[in-house]
């Protein structure tokens, strides 16, 4: 065994791709310091021990835009290595429950349709998501079932 190679660290993320009654999603932007600065994401962050997901994805949603949520269905679970950091992102579709979103820790806000989020920049491990998401949609659609769940 070669103790000299270390892998990345490895983090275990909540992801919340957020509806509001308008068929749009929330994305924020990072901060521009920092890992990955600058990039669009869908909100969350690391687990705490003890938590679950779905536990995780609420605090994370209310320390950082201080909205109500309601978790729903999850979406995909997607691990992705970067170059020295190895995420673990599990995402739920989540419903807009209550109050105006706050940049307490991004850059900025927008509510934005699943076309527009191709304007967007995103870090890489959200191409999955963003496909996982229009199947998704793309499958409701012809049940005629409404966004979100
Ligand atoms: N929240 C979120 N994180 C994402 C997405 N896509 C993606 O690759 N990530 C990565 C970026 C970060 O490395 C990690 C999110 O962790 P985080 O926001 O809690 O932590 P961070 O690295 O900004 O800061 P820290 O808590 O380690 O200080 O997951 C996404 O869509 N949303
Ligand atoms: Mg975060």
């Amino acid at each position: 065994m070669n103790k000299n190679i270390s892998s990345p660290p490895h983090k275990i993320i909540g992801v919340a791709v957020i509806w509001n009654d308008k068929q749009q999603i929330l994305i924020d932007r990072r901060r521009p310091e920092g890992s990955m600065g600058g990039l669009w994401e869908f909100p969350g962050g690391k687990i705490e021990p003890g938590e679950t997901i779905e536990e995780c994805i609420k605090r994370e949603i209310d320390e950082e835009l201080a909205i109500d949520i309601e978790i729903g269905e999850h979406l995909v679970t997607i691990d992705h290595t970067y170059t020295d950091l190895k995420v673990t992102l599990t995402v739920h579709e989540c419903k807009h429950l209550k109050g105006v979103p706050q940049t307490l820790e991004c850059d900025e806000i927008r509510w934005v349709n699943l076309e527009q989020l191709e304007e967007f920049n995103f870090p890489d491990a959200n191409f999955q998501i963003i496909a996982s998401l229009k199947e998704k949609v793309g499958n409701r659609k012809q049940l005629n079932i409404q966004n979100p769940i």
